[in-house]
């Protein structure tokens, strides 16, 4: 069984005029892999993860993550299953700057309740994978950009969910910043076994995944698979996203 099975997903918002967002769209992810999701703006990439995350409902179609479909749970063991299976990282970073950064990351675990010692322990690992340990202390206004996007990663992992959803985590960085928080992605995903799910515009962002599935009007358009370079990898999905005809906005090859 696939990590994540989407299955003939189908999303319409009702209105004065209704819009097909997702139109029976389906792929699955393996346990492991780290795959990106590009589209043009509209394309329902958004739609695609807030469904996905069991923020929102598809209109028909399924979703089984780790084999559990969220949406047959009832309101509070939804919301207990986005906790435990779901680690987000979002393009905002979303951390909390009334806390401390090692605040932030436990946060999952001290919401589920584990135990002092234990908690520590994955502190201690999660910020030496992320090279955050120096920066434990600090409060979130102190530090970078990609440092927040770093503590945010700790925070999405450290619980070990069944599944990583980013949100354009590369959206708010520069370059340099970019680079490095994908360095580090990569490497948890590989570290870990953890599977990654990431929704990008930026092609060199999507370079460091495995596989990118390019989705158009709420369908599923194609997928590209790394294989060993990362510069063609980069060049193929340039390729994809001119002929798809969205915008591609993060295009300069001297990045990669
Ligand atoms: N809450 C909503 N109500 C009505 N229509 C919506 C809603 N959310 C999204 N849509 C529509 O659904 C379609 C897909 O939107 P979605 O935000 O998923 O695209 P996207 O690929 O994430 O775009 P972008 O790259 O610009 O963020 C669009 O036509 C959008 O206008």
């Amino acid at each position: 069984m696939p990590l994540l099975d989407v299955h003939n997903l189908s999303k319409i918002y009702e209105g004065k005029v209704s819009t097909h967002a997702l139109n029976h769209i389906r792929f699955a992810v393996e346990k492991g892999e780290f795959v990106g999701i590009m589209g043009p703006s509209g394309s329902g990439k958004t739609t695609l993860l807030n469904l996905i995350a069991a923020i929102d409902e598809p209109t028909s179609g399924q979703i089984m993550i780790n084999e559990k479909d969220p949406n047959t749970l009832a309101r509070q063991d939804k919301a207990l299953f986005r906790r435990h299976e779901l680690g987000f990282v979002f393009q905002h970073f979303n951390l909390l700057d009334t806390l401390t950064v090692e605040e932030n990351v436990v946060l999952p675990l001290t919401l589920a309740g584990m135990r002092v010692p234990e908690v520590l322990r994955r502190l201690e690992e999660v910020a030496g994978q992320l090279s955050i340990g120096h920066l434990l202390h600090k409060r979130t206004y102190e530090i970078s950009g990609g440092q927040m996007q770093r503590v945010a990663i700790a925070r999405a992992m450290i619980h070990r969910p069944a599944l990583i959803l980013a949100d354009e985590p590369t959206g708010s960085l520069d370059s340099k910043s970019s680079g490095e928080v994908m360095d580090m992605l990569a490497e948890v995903n590989k570290a870990e076994g953890a599977t990654v799910l990431m929704v990008t515009h930026d092609a060199v962002a999507a370079s460091f995944c495995h596989r990118v599935i390019f989705i158009k009007d709420g369908r599923f358009f194609s997928e590209m698979y790394r294989g060993s370079s990362r510069g063609t990898f980069f060049q193929g999905i340039i390729d994809m996203l001119s002929l798809l005809g969205g915008a591609s906005h993060d295009v300069s090859a001297n990045r990669i």
